[in-house]
C-alpha cells in the first residue's frame, strides 16, 4: 500500500466514569485541529445525552493520513478506546477494568487498542491516584498509560496520535484486520473513492 494512495477511518471511544472529563478532552482535541478556535473546557456542561460524533483527521507517523470518528459512550464497533479516569477520583480508577471488560464482552477480544488515560493532571493537589500505580494496572491490562489534562491542554494531541499510531501498527502487524462488515476501521482508496467503488476493497466514505 502506497501512503500517498489511501487514507484510513479509524472509530473510537472514549469510556470512563461520569465527569472525569471525557466531553472536554473530546472538544479540546477537536478544537485543536488547525484552523479551529481553542475553548476552555466548559466549568458545568450538561451530561452528555446520546452519541455525539466528533472528528479530526492526522497524519500518521507511518505516512497514510487518517480521519478519527470519535464517541464519548458508543463502543461497538471501534478499533480504539481511550479508558479514561480522573487522577482526582479514586472510584473512577477502580471502575477502569470493568470498563475494559466492558468492551471485550462486547465486541470480543483482540479486535481493539486501549490506552489508559489519567485525566485532569493539571489537579496535582488533589490527586489521589499515583502515576506509578496507573502504569501498573496499564502494563497488567497490556496497554499504555498517559496523564492529560483538557485545561491545561496538556498531552491532549498526543494521546489521541499514540492511540492512532499503534492502532496503525497493529493493522501492520496483522493483529488488527480490515474487515468487510466492521466499522471500527475503513480503507479509503483517494483515487478510486469518486468513482464506482468495489465494495469489498473500497468501502466508501465515513458512515460514522
Ligand atoms: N481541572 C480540570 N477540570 C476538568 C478537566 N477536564 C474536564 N474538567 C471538568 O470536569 C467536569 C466534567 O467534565 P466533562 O467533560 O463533562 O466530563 P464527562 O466525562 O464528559 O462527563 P459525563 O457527561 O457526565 O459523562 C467539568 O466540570 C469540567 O470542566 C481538566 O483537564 N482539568
Amino acid at each position: 500500500m502506497e501512503a500517498g494512495d489511501c487514507s484510513y477511518q479509524f472509530r473510537i471511544a472514549l469510556l470512563g466514569d461520569a465527569a472525569v472529563g471525557k466531553t472536554s478532552l473530546l472538544r479540546r482535541y477537536v478544537a485543536g485541529a488547525p484552523g479551529a478556535p481553542e475553548p476552555e473546557p466548559d466549568p458545568d456542561p450538561e451530561p452528555t445525552v446520546g452519541v455525539e460524533v466528533y472528528r479530526r483527521a492526522l497524519q500518521l507517523r507511518a505516512g497514510p493520513r487518517v480521519k478519527l470518528c470519535i464517541t464519548r459512550s458508543f463502543y461497538r464497533n471501534v478499533v480504539g478506546v481511550l479508558l479514561v479516569f480522573d487522577v482526582t477520583n479514586r472510584k473512577s480508577f477502580e471502575h477502569i477494568q470493568d470498563w475494559h471488560q466492558e468492551v471485550m464482552a462486547t465486541q470480543g477480544p483482540d479486535k481493539a487498542i486501549f490506552l489508559l488515560v489519567g485525566h485532569k493532571s493539571d489537579l496535582q493537589t488533589t490527586r489521589c491516584v499515583s502515576a506509578q500505580e496507573a502504569e501498573e494496572l496499564a502494563a497488567s491490562l497490556g496497554m499504555a498509560f498517559m496523564e492529560t489534562s483538557a485545561k491545561s491542554n496538556s498531552n491532549v494531541d498526543l494521546a489521541f496520535d499514540t492511540l492512532a499510531n499503534a492502532i496503525q501498527q497493529a493493522l501492520q502487524r496483522g493483529d488488527i484486520k480490515l474487515e468487510e462488515h466492521w466499522g471500527g476501521v475503513r480503507l479509503i482508496h483517494k483515487t478510486h473513492t469518486s468513482r464506482s467503488p468495489s465494495k469489498k476493497q473500497h468501502p466508501g466514505p465515513c458512515q460514522c
